[in-house]
Protein backbone atom coordinates (compact mmCIF):
# COMPACT_ATOMS: atom_id res chain seq x y z
CA UNK A 1 0.00 0.00 0.00
CA UNK A 2 0.74 3.70 -0.56
CA UNK A 3 2.10 6.17 -3.36
CA UNK A 4 4.66 4.30 -4.60
CA UNK A 5 1.86 1.49 -5.72
CA UNK A 6 1.07 2.40 -9.38
CA UNK A 7 -1.11 1.61 -11.88
CA UNK A 8 -1.16 1.64 -15.74
CA UNK A 9 -4.12 2.26 -18.20
CA UNK A 10 -2.63 1.07 -21.75
CA UNK A 11 -0.96 -2.48 -22.02
CA UNK A 12 0.70 -1.89 -25.57
CA UNK A 13 3.85 -0.90 -27.16
CA UNK A 14 4.43 2.53 -25.62
CA UNK A 15 3.14 0.49 -21.89
CA UNK A 16 5.93 -1.74 -22.34
CA UNK A 17 8.41 1.47 -22.03
CA UNK A 18 6.83 3.12 -19.35
CA UNK A 19 6.27 -0.02 -17.26
CA UNK A 20 10.34 -0.42 -17.98
CA UNK A 21 11.00 2.75 -16.78
CA UNK A 22 8.38 3.10 -13.66
CA UNK A 23 9.96 -0.65 -12.58
CA UNK A 24 13.52 1.34 -12.91
CA UNK A 25 12.47 3.95 -10.72
CA UNK A 26 12.03 1.10 -8.14
CA UNK A 27 7.98 1.88 -8.55
CA UNK A 28 5.62 -0.91 -7.33
CA UNK A 29 3.69 -1.13 -10.69
CA UNK A 30 0.60 -3.25 -9.35
CA UNK A 31 -1.83 -4.00 -12.66
CA UNK A 32 -1.93 -2.96 -15.75
CA UNK A 33 -5.66 -2.10 -17.54
CA UNK A 34 -6.34 -2.47 -21.21
CA UNK A 35 -9.30 -4.42 -23.11
CA UNK A 36 -6.85 -6.34 -25.49
CA UNK A 37 -4.24 -7.95 -23.11
CA UNK A 38 -4.22 -10.67 -20.40
CA UNK A 39 -1.72 -12.40 -18.70
CA UNK A 40 1.49 -10.62 -17.20
CA UNK A 41 3.74 -7.89 -18.50
CA UNK A 42 7.11 -7.87 -16.83
CA UNK A 43 5.25 -9.72 -14.47
CA UNK A 44 2.87 -7.18 -13.65
CA UNK A 45 -0.73 -8.67 -13.85
CA UNK A 46 -2.99 -7.52 -17.19
CA UNK A 47 -6.56 -7.15 -15.53
CA UNK A 48 -8.13 -6.25 -18.55
CA UNK A 49 -10.92 -3.45 -18.56
CA UNK A 50 -10.19 -0.95 -16.30
CA UNK A 51 -11.35 -0.99 -12.52
CA UNK A 52 -12.66 2.13 -11.07
CA UNK A 53 -12.92 0.28 -7.76
CA UNK A 54 -9.68 -0.92 -7.97
CA UNK A 55 -7.02 0.05 -5.43
CA UNK A 56 -8.45 3.65 -5.09
CA UNK A 57 -4.85 4.59 -3.17
CA UNK A 58 -2.71 3.89 -5.85
CA UNK A 59 -1.58 6.10 -8.60
CA UNK A 60 -1.90 6.02 -12.52
CA UNK A 61 -0.07 7.14 -16.01
CA UNK A 62 -2.17 6.34 -19.24
CA UNK A 63 0.40 4.56 -21.18
CA UNK A 64 -1.09 5.26 -24.41
CA UNK A 65 1.24 6.77 -27.13
CA UNK A 66 -1.89 8.36 -29.10
CA UNK A 67 -1.91 11.53 -28.34
CA UNK A 68 -6.03 12.02 -28.81
CA UNK A 69 -6.55 8.16 -27.38
CA UNK A 70 -4.57 8.99 -24.26
CA UNK A 71 -6.71 12.32 -23.53
CA UNK A 72 -9.79 10.54 -23.87
CA UNK A 73 -9.00 7.75 -21.12
CA UNK A 74 -7.07 10.37 -18.92
CA UNK A 75 -10.67 11.75 -18.60
CA UNK A 76 -11.99 8.23 -17.99
CA UNK A 77 -9.55 7.46 -15.13
CA UNK A 78 -10.45 8.42 -11.56
CA UNK A 79 -6.90 7.50 -9.70
CA UNK A 80 -4.59 10.56 -8.69
CA UNK A 81 -2.12 10.66 -11.86
CA UNK A 82 2.25 10.46 -11.37
CA UNK A 83 4.86 10.41 -13.78
CA UNK A 84 7.48 8.89 -14.33
CA UNK A 85 11.24 9.84 -15.24
CA UNK A 86 13.37 6.91 -15.99
CA UNK A 87 17.07 7.27 -14.11
CA UNK A 88 18.85 7.59 -16.88
CA UNK A 89 17.21 11.28 -18.00
CA UNK A 90 19.33 14.36 -17.22
CA UNK A 91 16.34 16.61 -15.79
CA UNK A 92 17.46 20.33 -14.23
CA UNK A 93 16.24 20.75 -10.93
CA UNK A 94 15.07 24.05 -12.61
CA UNK A 95 12.78 22.58 -15.23
CA UNK A 96 8.59 21.40 -14.32
CA UNK A 97 7.00 18.16 -15.59
CA UNK A 98 3.23 17.76 -14.73
CA UNK A 99 0.96 14.56 -13.40
CA UNK A 100 1.32 12.08 -15.78
CA UNK A 101 3.75 12.23 -18.06
CA UNK A 102 6.51 10.16 -19.05
CA UNK A 103 9.97 11.21 -19.70
CA UNK A 104 12.04 8.19 -20.81
CA UNK A 105 15.30 6.57 -21.28
CA UNK A 106 18.04 8.74 -22.04
CA UNK A 107 15.62 12.26 -22.48
CA UNK A 108 17.36 15.61 -21.45
CA UNK A 109 15.04 18.54 -20.26
CA UNK A 110 16.59 21.75 -19.66
CA UNK A 111 16.53 24.35 -16.87
CA UNK A 112 13.05 26.55 -16.83
CA UNK A 113 11.38 24.00 -19.42
CA UNK A 114 8.05 23.09 -18.75
CA UNK A 115 6.21 19.87 -19.61
CA UNK A 116 2.87 19.97 -18.91
CA UNK A 117 0.71 17.23 -17.81
CA UNK A 118 0.27 13.35 -19.24
CA UNK A 119 3.21 14.74 -21.92
CA UNK A 120 5.33 11.83 -23.79
CA UNK A 121 9.22 12.74 -23.76
CA UNK A 122 10.49 9.64 -25.57
CA UNK A 123 13.40 8.00 -25.70
CA UNK A 124 16.60 10.39 -26.34
CA UNK A 125 14.40 13.50 -26.98
CA UNK A 126 16.18 16.52 -25.84
CA UNK A 127 13.95 19.73 -24.49
CA UNK A 128 16.06 23.20 -23.87
CA UNK A 129 15.81 25.63 -21.73
CA UNK A 130 12.62 27.79 -21.62
CA UNK A 131 10.31 25.33 -23.82
CA UNK A 132 6.74 24.87 -23.05
CA UNK A 133 4.85 21.72 -23.56
CA UNK A 134 1.36 21.47 -23.50
CA UNK A 135 -0.97 18.96 -22.15
CA UNK A 136 -1.01 15.18 -24.23
CA UNK A 137 2.26 16.57 -26.29
CA UNK A 138 4.02 13.82 -27.66
CA UNK A 139 7.81 14.24 -28.73
CA UNK A 140 8.90 11.37 -30.48
CA UNK A 141 12.95 9.22 -29.96
CA UNK A 142 15.68 11.70 -30.57
CA UNK A 143 13.76 14.70 -30.99
CA UNK A 144 15.41 18.19 -30.46
CA UNK A 145 13.51 21.05 -29.36
CA UNK A 146 16.07 24.00 -29.12
CA UNK A 147 15.43 26.54 -26.61
CA UNK A 148 12.20 28.24 -25.88
CA UNK A 149 10.05 26.14 -28.69
CA UNK A 150 6.38 25.79 -28.19
CA UNK A 151 4.63 23.21 -28.35
CA UNK A 152 0.64 23.17 -28.00
CA UNK A 153 -1.63 21.20 -26.96
CA UNK A 154 -1.63 17.21 -28.30
CA UNK A 155 1.08 17.95 -31.10
CA UNK A 156 2.84 15.09 -32.19
CA UNK A 157 6.59 15.72 -33.49
CA UNK A 158 7.82 12.94 -34.92
CA UNK A 159 11.69 11.10 -34.54
CA UNK A 160 14.45 13.04 -35.31
CA UNK A 161 12.62 16.00 -36.25
CA UNK A 162 15.02 19.53 -34.81
CA UNK A 163 12.89 22.89 -34.29
CA UNK A 164 14.76 25.77 -34.26
CA UNK A 165 14.87 27.98 -31.42
CA UNK A 166 11.36 30.01 -30.55
CA UNK A 167 9.15 28.41 -32.82
CA UNK A 168 5.60 27.24 -31.80
CA UNK A 169 4.16 24.26 -33.23
CA UNK A 170 0.65 24.73 -33.11
CA UNK A 171 -2.29 22.45 -30.94
CA UNK A 172 -2.84 19.19 -32.66
CA UNK A 173 -0.26 19.13 -35.05
CA UNK A 174 1.67 16.80 -36.32
CA UNK A 175 5.72 17.22 -37.45
CA UNK A 176 7.28 14.53 -39.65
CA UNK A 177 10.17 12.21 -38.37
CA UNK A 178 13.37 14.19 -39.43
CA UNK A 179 11.46 17.12 -40.22
CA UNK A 180 13.55 20.57 -39.67
CA UNK A 181 11.02 23.36 -38.22
CA UNK A 182 11.95 26.50 -39.36
CA UNK A 183 8.93 28.44 -39.14
CA UNK A 184 5.75 28.79 -36.62
CA UNK A 185 3.36 25.32 -37.35
CA UNK A 186 -0.34 26.15 -37.47
CA UNK A 187 -2.97 24.27 -35.16
CA UNK A 188 -3.56 20.95 -36.35
CA UNK A 189 -1.03 21.55 -40.08
CA UNK A 190 0.70 18.11 -40.69
CA UNK A 191 4.56 19.21 -42.02
CA UNK A 192 7.46 17.45 -43.19
CA UNK A 193 10.53 18.09 -44.79
CA UNK A 194 13.37 20.55 -44.28
CA UNK A 195 12.55 23.20 -44.60
CA UNK A 196 9.35 21.96 -42.85
CA UNK A 197 6.30 22.58 -45.38
CA UNK A 198 2.46 21.76 -44.35
CA UNK A 199 1.01 19.00 -46.44
CA UNK A 200 -2.17 18.69 -45.02
CA UNK A 201 -4.59 19.53 -42.18
CA UNK A 202 -5.09 16.96 -39.47
CA UNK A 203 -9.00 16.40 -37.91
CA UNK A 204 -9.52 18.07 -34.51
CA UNK A 205 -9.74 14.82 -31.78
CA UNK A 206 -13.61 14.55 -30.64
C1 LIG B 1 8.98 4.67 -30.01
C2 LIG B 1 8.27 5.13 -31.24
O1 LIG B 1 8.32 4.51 -32.26
S1 LIG B 1 7.31 6.58 -31.15
C3 LIG B 1 6.63 6.83 -32.78
C4 LIG B 1 7.56 7.55 -33.74
N1 LIG B 1 6.90 7.70 -35.01
C5 LIG B 1 7.22 8.62 -35.92
O2 LIG B 1 8.12 9.39 -35.74
C6 LIG B 1 6.35 8.65 -37.15
C7 LIG B 1 6.35 10.01 -37.83
N2 LIG B 1 5.42 9.99 -38.90
C8 LIG B 1 5.67 10.49 -40.13
O3 LIG B 1 6.73 11.05 -40.40
C9 LIG B 1 4.55 10.30 -41.14
O4 LIG B 1 5.12 9.96 -42.38
C10 LIG B 1 3.60 11.53 -41.25
C11 LIG B 1 2.77 11.55 -39.97
C12 LIG B 1 4.35 12.83 -41.39
C13 LIG B 1 2.69 11.42 -42.46
O5 LIG B 1 2.05 10.20 -42.44
P1 LIG B 1 0.79 10.00 -43.44
O6 LIG B 1 -0.32 10.94 -43.04
O7 LIG B 1 0.46 8.53 -43.43
O8 LIG B 1 1.29 10.52 -44.83
P2 LIG B 1 1.83 9.71 -46.11
O9 LIG B 1 2.69 8.55 -45.71
O10 LIG B 1 0.62 9.44 -46.96
O11 LIG B 1 2.77 10.79 -46.81
C14 LIG B 1 2.26 11.92 -47.47
C15 LIG B 1 3.41 12.52 -48.26
O12 LIG B 1 4.38 13.06 -47.35
C16 LIG B 1 5.65 12.41 -47.55
N3 LIG B 1 6.21 12.18 -46.22
C17 LIG B 1 5.64 11.47 -45.21
N4 LIG B 1 6.40 11.52 -44.11
C18 LIG B 1 7.48 12.25 -44.44
C19 LIG B 1 8.62 12.64 -43.67
N5 LIG B 1 8.76 12.29 -42.38
N6 LIG B 1 9.53 13.41 -44.29
C20 LIG B 1 9.38 13.79 -45.60
N7 LIG B 1 8.30 13.44 -46.35
C21 LIG B 1 7.37 12.67 -45.76
C22 LIG B 1 5.34 11.11 -48.27
O13 LIG B 1 6.45 10.67 -49.00
C23 LIG B 1 4.17 11.52 -49.13
O14 LIG B 1 4.68 12.23 -50.22
P3 LIG B 1 3.96 12.11 -51.68
O15 LIG B 1 2.56 12.63 -51.50
O16 LIG B 1 4.83 12.96 -52.54
O17 LIG B 1 3.99 10.66 -52.01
Amino acid sequence: MGTNDVILQGGGEHARVVLDSLLAQGANVIALFDPKFSGTLFGVPQRGVYDRSFRADAHAIVAIGDNAVRKRVVSGTIHRFTSTVHPSVVMSPFAEVGAGSMILHGAIVQAQARVGEHVIVNTGAQVDHDCVLSDFVHLAPGVILCGTVQVGQGAFVGAGATIIPGKRVGAWATVGAGAVVVRDVPDYAVVVGNPARVIKYNTPPL
